[in-house]
């Protein structure tokens, strides 16, 4: 056992990363769900991937409480629960902790940065996807690299550390120095194709197919790409204009996650998705009223699910 990892939220991709790094690492899965650690607790985590079922057992407990100080926190949680997870998991920091997020969107720093030093926080984005499909079962969809960077320098040595210890356990990490450019060219993706997806409520080849959604779409991009340069970032609207177009008509049954969580009565990480977008350009003083538009809207349809 080489480090002791909690990983806060045993949905699909907590279970895909604390399943693998339970191979080799003392992991600990937290969920507030005691319905889905007593499961994981008596038959392990199911994960379905390159065409077979795997079993993995990683430690499952509905609090950290009474939990060793870790080594690792790794938060998959959807974002609007981080804080309230990090609070719950305060116990699991000490002051050689690195705390690590790979979620969807920008800016989680700003929370992290509330409980462990800056110099102590992974940031990055994972190109693994899955989903659940019931208690401990999960599908493993597609895999890639799991990038990752720091706000500061990694003065102590650790990500290459991370790497090694990920990588014995079935991931490809890559380390970047300029990790914000990693996570803007992801969340271009998530603030133009999927919040339209979410409010129009259609598969992701709708967006490329039909005119009016996307002209919304191609204003969300460019108007986020105004942000990611009075950020300092590189992003050419063009090529991200084209990327956007070939997601959608690659995938065009395929399902957003903004899309999946109204459709399911549950709520959204729009607040750091578009919200970033529009916490972002406030700092640059930057105008964002379609983003700004999107947020309002997709908390509106939220509110029509409950
Ligand atoms: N799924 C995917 O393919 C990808 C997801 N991501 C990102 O990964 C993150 C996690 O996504 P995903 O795995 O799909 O999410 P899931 O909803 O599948 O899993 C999150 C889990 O965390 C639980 N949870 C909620 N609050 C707490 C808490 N305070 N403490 C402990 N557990 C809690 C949830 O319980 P409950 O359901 O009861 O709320 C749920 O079981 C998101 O930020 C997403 O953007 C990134 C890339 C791909
Ligand atoms: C656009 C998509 C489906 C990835 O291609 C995505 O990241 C999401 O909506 O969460």
């Amino acid at each position: 056992m080489d480090m002791k990892i909690a990983v806060i939220g045993a949905g699909a991709m907590g279970s895909i990363y604390g399943g693998h790094l339970s191979q080799k690492h003392e992991v600990y899965l937290i969920d507030t769900s005691p319905a889905i650690v007593e499961h994981i607790q008596k038959e392990g985590i199911r994960l379905q991937e390159n065409g077979e079922e795997n079993v993995y057992q990683p430690n499952a407990v509905t609090s950290a409480e009474g939990l060793p100080v870790m080594d690792l926190v790794l938060l998959f949680v959807k974002s609007l629960y981080s804080r309230d997870a990090l609070v719950s998991g305060k116990n699991l920091i000490g002051k050689d902790t690195y705390l690590m997020t790979l979620q969807n969107g920008s800016g989680h720093e700003d929370i992290l940065e509330e409980f462990a030093p800056t110099d102590h926080i992974i940031i990055g984005t994972t190109e693994d996807n899955g989903a659940v499909l019931g208690p401990g079962l999960i599908r493993r969809g597609g895999t890639g690299n799991t990038n990752v960077g720091m706000l500061t320098e990694d003065s102590h040595g650790f990500l290459p550390r991370l790497k090694e210890e990920f990588e014995c356990c079935g991931f490809s990490v890559k380390i970047h120095s300029n990790i914000q450019q990693l996570i803007w060219n992801k969340l271009f993706t998530n603030v133009s194709l999927s919040a339209v997806t979410g409010i129009l409520q259609v598969d992701m080849g709708y967006i490329a197919a039909n005119d009016h959604a996307w002209n919304m779409t191609v204003r969300l991009i460019r108007e986020a790409v105004a942000v990611a340069h009075g950020l300092g970032l590189e992003a050419d609207a063009e090529e991200i204009i084209e990327k956007v177009k070939k997601t959608s008509e690659m995938s065009p049954n395929g399902c957003t996650s903004i899309r999946a969580d109204i459709q399911n009565g549950r709520k959204t990480e729009v607040d750091m998705i578009s919200g970033s977008v529009v916490r972002a350009a406030g700092k640059c003083g930057i105008p964002v009223p379609t983003h700004e538009f999107v947020v309002e809207m997709v908390h509106a349809l939220e509110g029509k699910q409950r």
